[in-house]
C-alpha cells in the first residue's frame, strides 16, 4: 500500500530492513521497511502509541530489534561509537536539572569533543538558534517546560551532526519560535543535514520531504506530503492520515 515513488539509493543514510520489534506478546513494530536518503526531511507521522518512538529508539541504537536490521550512515546498528555521528532529542528531555543550560552544554559538548573556544562558538550558535541567549546562565530547573525542549534541541545541534534524529521537537513551543526553529532546519537541510522528526503536527508533516505513516506498529504509507494525499484522494494531509489509519491522539 506504499504511495512513495522514490526508490532507494545505494546509500541510504538510515536504511531499516523488515524490522520487528515485540514487547512480550505484543507486537509494536511489525515488518517495517524505510529508507532516509541524505539531506531529507523525513517525518514519522501516527496515533499516539503506533509506535514512532520505539522506531526511532531502533535507529539510534538505544534499543535492539528482534528481527531485521538497522543500518545507519552505512554502519549496522546498534553501535556505540556511532553516538558521535547524530544528534538526537529524545521525547523526554535529558538534562540536568540542578546545572545551569551552559553547564548542561558544556557537558554535553565535552562528550563530542569540543572544548575551549569552538565549544563557546557552537553554544552560543545552538543557544540563539532556540533563542535561549539570554537564559545560558539560569538553572535548568527554573527553565518552563517549551525551554527545556528547546535547550534539548540545542543540545542536539551543537556537534553540528550529519543526522539528527528528533523525537517531537516543537511540543510545548509556541507558533512563532516553532516557526524559527522550521527555518533552521531548512537552512540545515540546504547545507546537507538529514533530519528524522516524529510530529503529531500536520503543518510540519507538510513541510517534510517525505513521510512515513505508521498504524498499529505497521508502515501504512511512504511518500512526499503530496503522494499520499494523491493516493489516498484526499485534500489535506489530516485526511489523508485518518485514510491512512491515524486518529485522535489519546
Ligand atoms: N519498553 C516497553 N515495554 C512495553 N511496551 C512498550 C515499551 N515501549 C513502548 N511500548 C509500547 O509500544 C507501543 C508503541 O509505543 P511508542 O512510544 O513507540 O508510540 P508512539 O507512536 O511514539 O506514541 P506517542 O506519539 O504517544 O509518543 C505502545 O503500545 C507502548 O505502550
Amino acid at each position: 500500500m506504499s504511495s512513495s515513488i522514490h526508490s532507494a539509493s545505494p546509500n541510504p543514510v538510515i536504511d531499516v530492513r523488515s524490522v520487528t520489534r515485540r514487547f512480550g506478546s505484543k507486537t509494536v513494530l511489525d515488518d517495517i521497511s524505510l529508507q532516509v536518503e541524505r539531506g531529507e526531511v523525513f517525518g514519522l507521522l501516527g496515533p499516539s502509541g503506533s509506535g514512532k518512538t520505539t522506531l526511532i529508539k531502533l535507529i539510534t541504537g538505544i534499543d535492539k530489534a528482534d528481527g531485521g536490521s538497522v543500518h545507519m550512515l552505512g554502519e549496522q546498528m546498534p553501535k556505540l561509537a556511532m553516538l558521535q555521528r547524530f544528534g538526537y532529542m529524545a521525547q523526554s528531555d535529558a538534562l540536568y536539572n540542578e546545572l545551569t543550560a551552559k553547564q548542561n552544554l558544556t557537558f554535553f559538548g565535552s562528550l563530542f569533543g569540543l572544548k575551549g573556544s569552538q565549544l563557546s562558538k557552537r553554544i552560543e550558535t545552538a543557544m540563539s538558534i532556540v533563542n535561549l541567549q539570554d537564559d545560558l546562565n539560569k538553572t535548568v530547573a527554573a527553565y518552563s517546560g517549551g525551554m527545556k525542549r528547546r535547550l534539548s534541541l540545542a543540545l542536539s545541534l551543537l556537534h553540528e551532526p550529519e543526522l539528527l534524529i528528533l523525537d517531537e521537537p516543537t511540543v510545548g513551543i509556541d507558533p512563532v519560535l516553532r516557526q524559527s526553529i522550521w527555518q533552521e532546519l531548512s537552512d540545515m537541510r540546504r547545507r546537507g543535514t538529514t533530519i528524522v522528526l516524529t510530529t503529531h503536527v500536520m503543518d510540519e508533516a507538510d513541510k517534510c520531504d517525505r513521510l512515513g505513516l505508521i498504524r498499529d506498529g505497521k508502515l501504512t504509507a511512504i511518500g512526499t506530503p503530496e503522494a499520499i494525499k494523491a493516493s489516498s484522494g484526499s485534500a489535506t494531509l489530516e485526511e489523508a492520515f485518518i485514510v491512512y489509519g491515524g486518529g485522535v491522539r489519546a
